[in-house]
């Protein structure tokens, strides 16, 4: 049976790091690291990931702004409030929470976020760094940095000489895991929906990573014996074991089954997840620390 990655204990190592960072700011400079979280319109899972931001955020410290925007809202009314937030010094991140409804573009609106101010890290100037290899000086997309610190506690840093396999190339989280996993010298495999039989691509992996969109479709003959399994899918699915309506929660990978093979999984909930607004938290920090030309704390 695999090692079982608890992503809330990892979580909660960076959110006290970052409450730490964010005290030592505001008593050595008077500053008090901003976050404003943007949503528009009534999706409930979109609403409570905001919320849990907002939460978090007030529980680090930080000066926690929540933007919530009826679903009528124009290209035009979000990409002006995003300029205004752009303006002003109390706001060291901005986040604009996807998806957004069908009739707004999401790629204008995080291009019209200041660099330096997109604590999601999908501007292209941040995307571009990341891209690359400068993996110093600029924002790193919230989900993938929080799967590489998990696989960073349980590897090491060098992930030299493993084959790591990437199912799933978003913005979001694919093309910047893959491009996390290269930058410590894993041999980075990226696979997707037209990829040519995906379980043998998957079964050469001693690092997968699942982010498919789609319940546990990674079965246990997909998994590499010993390899360790990182699954950033979110679905709800019916609870019909439990012999009761409603629904539970579970990854892209099935886990009981992939577990049994692999050497150490994240599971869902519980892996992932907690860590992408740990990162957020991290990288908000982080660019209050840069907005007065302070060193940045490390995490
Ligand atoms: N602007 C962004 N939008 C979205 C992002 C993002 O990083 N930036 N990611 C996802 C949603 N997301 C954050 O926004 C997110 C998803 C899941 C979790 C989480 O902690 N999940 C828990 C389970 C929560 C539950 O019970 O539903 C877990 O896995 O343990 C946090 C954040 C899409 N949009």
């Amino acid at each position: 049976m695999a090692d079982i990655i608890d992503g809330k204990k990892s979580a909660a190592v960076v959110t006290d790091a970052v409450s730490e960072a964010a005290g030592r700011l505001h008593r050595e400079a008077g500053l008090q690291p901003g976050l404003a979280v943007v949503i528009v319109g009534n999706d409930p899972a979109s609403h409570a990931y905001v919320g849990a931001k907002s939460r978090m955020a007030k529980k680090c410290g930080f000066n926690s702004m929540q933007y919530t925007l009826p679903e009528e809202t124009t290209q035009d009314e979000l990409e002006q409030l995003v300029e205004k937030l752009n303006a002003d010094p109390s706001v060291h991140g901005i986040l604009v929470q996807l998806p957004l409804p069908g009739h707004l573009q999401s790629e204008p609106v995080i291009q019209s976020i200041r660099p330096e101010k997109d604590v999601d890290g999908l501007h292209i100037v941040n995307a571009g760094k990341l891209a690359t290899g400068d993996l110093a000086s600029g924002l790193i997309s919230c989900t993938p940095a929080g799967a590489m610190l998990l696989l960073r506690d349980r590897l090491g840093a060098d992930l030299s000489g493993l084959n790591a396999v990437v199912i799933g190339r978003s913005n979001l989280f694919g093309k910047p895991m893959g491009q996390l996993l290269l930058a410590a010298n894993a041999t980075v495999t990226m696979a997707h929906s037209r990829t040519k039989d995906l379980p043998a691509v998957c079964r050469g992996a001693d690092i997968l990573v699942a982010a498919v969109g789609r319940a546990q479709m990674v079965r246990k003959d997909w998994v590499k014996p010993g390899a360790t399994v990182i699954d950033v899918g979110i679905n709800r699915i019916a609870a019909l074991e439990k012999g009761e309506g409603g629904t539970r929660l579970v990854g892209d990978v099935a886990f009981d089954e992939c577990a049994a093979v692999a050497s150490a999984i994240t599971p869902v909930p519980g892996g992932v997840g907690p860590m992408t607004i740990a990162m957020l938290m991290a990288n908000t920090v982080i660019a209050a620390y840069r907005s007065v030309g302070r060193p940045i704390p490390k995490f």
